[in-house]
């Protein structure tokens, strides 16, 4: 599904949370949204979701406006870090509810998920620990299969192979039932590989949007002697840097030309990739 946000704003009280966003998503690509706290993620989904009404500006997902939409309720989901479930009742019962409110349910991906994660549906879901109800939040989130899904955080109380399983499990089912996925984590480096196009976000305004791999080629690690790197660097942005005796890696953002790829390699100088998470906390780090 498409997603237009245009002028985005929302307010609490005081709080402007969101402040004129604009970006549009072409829709059937995973996205991550990246931002650090409070940088108005979860205030973005839930406009998208429409738990929440935008003060000004407007949102559309396939050219409908959002807010009261009936008929967009079944076809858009958000999973929020406690799972989408309620207190009340057991598994089976959320389960029940799910299969309810959503027309693309797939009953027997939900008891495979439900086995992948441990979990019955005879549990209490006031009883469950943190990680299990997130575990049932995502269960339902991708059995849903709805058109545009967002999880929010939804994973991050679950423990490293719970998460690893869920990860498997969404690239496996949307390369068979694609759809519009949007997943904001912190856990960058765990699930970047997953985006096909990454937004980020910083105090409620874009900070950058662009498909993972040109952001990623905005980053390269020079390594070498250090007083070559150091020559070579010069001038560059220079994000940061590791030393070992006289070797040294210096990470540099921005487009390294046929040039100076050239000059590299004279000197002896390795260019190589950076981690999505440097390039992160490089944008957004006076951005809060
Ligand atoms: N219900 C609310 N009432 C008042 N202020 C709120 C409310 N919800 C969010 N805010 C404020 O809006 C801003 C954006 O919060 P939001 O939860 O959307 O950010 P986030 O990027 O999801 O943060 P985190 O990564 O910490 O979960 C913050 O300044 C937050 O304090």
């Amino acid at each position: 599904m498409r997603v237009d946000v245009e002028d985005l704003v929302v307010t609490y009280g005081e709080v402007t949370a969101l402040d004129r966003l604009s970006f549009s998503l072409e829709g059937g690509k995973i996205y991550g949204l990246l931002g650090r706290n409070g940088s108005g993620k979860t205030t973005l989904l839930s406009v998208l979701a429409a738990f929440r009404k935008e003060s000004s500006g407007t949102v559309r997902i396939d050219g409908e406006p959002v807010f009261e939409n009936e008929g967009l309720t079944s076809r858009v989901s958000l999973i929020r870090d406690a799972g989408e479930t309620t207190d009340l009742g057991t598994a089976e019962d959320a389960l029940y509810f799910a299969e309810w409110l959503r027309p693309h349910w797939d009953a027997d991906y939900a008891r495979s998920l439900m086995d992948l994660f441990g979990l019955t549906r005879k549990m209490s879901v006031k009883g469950m620990s943190k990680g299990m109800r997130s575990a049932l939040g995502v269960v339902i989130g991708l059995a849903g299969r709805a058109p545009l899904t967002m999880f929010d955080e939804s994973y991050l109380g679950m423990d490293p192979p719970a998460r690893y399983a869920f990860y498997d499990a969404l690239l496996a089912d949307y390369m068979e039932h694609p759809r519009t996925i949007i997943l904001s984590t912190h856990l960058i480096e765990e699930v970047s590989s997953l985006f096909e196009e990454v937004v980020i976000i910083g105090r409620g305004r874009l900070v950058v949007h662009e498909e993972t791999q040109t952001l990623l080629s905005r980053g390269t690690a020079v390594t070498g002697p250090a007083e070559r790197v150091d020559a070579f660097t010069d001038g560059l942005t220079v994000l940061g840097g590791t030393s070992l005796g006289s070797t040294k890696s210096a990470m540099v953002y921005g487009e390294i030309d046929e040039a100076r790829r050239g000059r590299a390699a004279e000197a002896g100088l390795e260019l190589g990739p950076i981690a999505m998470q440097d390039l992160f906390i490089h944008l957004t780090g006076d951005a809060r």
